[in-house]
């Protein structure tokens, strides 16, 4: 394991320099991985097993879309895919990829087949942390460990099909056999990751909801909606505002800030923009902080998760999530978005 400098602070980390896939194929030479849950995670993370020469069987419930999906994808009823009990009952590394919510539900089942020596592998620190609320509390002679891509299971998948790696973290919550080390760097591998870097259970939750709610997924649209409101009341034409919101962000300055990091972002650009980014980006800070705090605590008080379990466990849960998401994508600023990128270029030579 390497110890890299991460801005002044040591970490470890693994990667695929010391852990090949050849020695993650041996690892896992004489294990079934049951990947139970085909959403998100479950797809990305059960194909590329499969593509990497991993024994990977799929848990599904028969007669849905997503065993319909698995089938398609090419998983073969009977042979690797099963039904979830049937799964978990060959498994000898559970790979537990039901939403977070849906894990609660199954969970009695899963435990039944948790036989002595086997492996319980999240790719979350939700059920374990939050076991008050989830009543997930593994048998002590299971492997528990996590690896959790730090991104969509659709990039996962994408970024292996293109020959490269998203990054993971992982976290060991308990070490039966004496080799769960070995197993979670291999699968770890095996699943797509480019490298994997140490955490814990707590921690890897903690954050992750801090930062889907927070720059990834919550503050970011916050944000793109307040200076879209405030260009559009002030005269600006819907393109405008989105070109100058949006576009102009992920199609030119992201791409630049991935590369090289922000300061090579902001030296590609105008001297004038320099001036103005580097005299207002305190203040956004200043401003967003304390929703920040806000978010954290409300985290770690197990608001978030609690609000997550009530209302994902609800029956109708996926026509509301739908509804919320349809109110987004009809708002003027995603709207004038869709007309955006039909200009792009490469989208014209799609359609045309
Ligand atoms: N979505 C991501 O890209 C992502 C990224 C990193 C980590 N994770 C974690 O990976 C895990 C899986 O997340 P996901 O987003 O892939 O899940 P998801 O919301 O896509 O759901 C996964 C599967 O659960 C099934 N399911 C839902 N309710 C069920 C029930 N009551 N009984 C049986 N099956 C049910 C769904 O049909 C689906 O096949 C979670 O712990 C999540 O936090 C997800
Ligand atoms: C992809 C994300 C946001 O990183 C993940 O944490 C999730 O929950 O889907
Ligand atoms: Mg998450
Ligand atoms: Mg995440």
């Amino acid at each position: 394991m390497a110890k890299l400098n991460f801005g002044g602070s040591e970490e470890n980390v693994v990667t695929r320099d010391e852990f090949p896939l050849a020695k993650a194929q041996e690892v896992l030479k004489d294990e079934v991985v049951a990947v139970i849950g085909y959403g998100v995670q479950g797809p990305g993370q059960a194909l590329n097993q499969k593509d990497n020469g991993i024994n990977v069987i799929v848990g599904q419930r028969k007669g849905t879309k997503t065993w319909d999906k698995a089938v398609n994808d090419g998983f073969v009823p009977g042979e690797t895919l099963f039904e979830i009990e049937e799964a978990l009952e060959r498994g000898t590394v559970i790979c537990y990829l039901l939403s977070d919510a849906a894990q609660i539900a199954l969970w009695p089942t899963v435990k039944k087949h948790l036989t002595p020596g086997k492996a319980l592998y999240f790719s979350h620190g939700f059920g374990i942390t939050f076991n008050e609320q989830t009543g997930i509390i593994p048998p002590a002679d299971v492997d528990v460990f996590l690896v959790a891509p730090k991104g969509s299971g659709t990039s996962l998948r994408r970024m292996f099909l293109q020959g490269r790696g998203l990054n993971s973290s992982y976290a060991i919550f308990q070490d039966a056999t004496g080799k769960a080390f070995e197993r979670v760097i291999a699968l770890g591998i095996a699943v797509g990751s480019g490298y994997l870097f140490e955490t814990d259970f707590k921690k890897e939750v903690y954050s992750d909801l801090t930062g889907e709610r927070g720059t990834l997924m919550g503050c970011i649209q916050g944000i793109f909606a307040a200076q879209y409101e405030v260009l559009r009341s002030n005269g600006h034409s819907p393109s405008e505002s989105f070109n100058e919101t949006v576009e102009e962000l992920t199609q030119s300055l992201m791409p630049l800030v991935a590369e090289n990091g922000m300061d090579w972002m902001y030296a590609n650009c105008s001297t004038t923009a320099q001036r103005g980014a580097l005299d207002w980006w305190k203040k956004f800070r200043d401003a967003t902080k304390p929703v920040f705090e806000d978010l954290y605590k409300s985290v770690a008080t197990g608001v978030e998760s609690q609000r997550s379990i009530d209302s994902n466990s609800k029956t109708d849960y996926r026509e509301k999530l739908d509804a919320e998401l349809a109110e987004l994508r009809d708002s003027e600023l995603w709207q004038a978005g869709k007309t955006v990128r039909s200009l792009r270029p490469e989208n014209q030579a799609v359609e045309a």
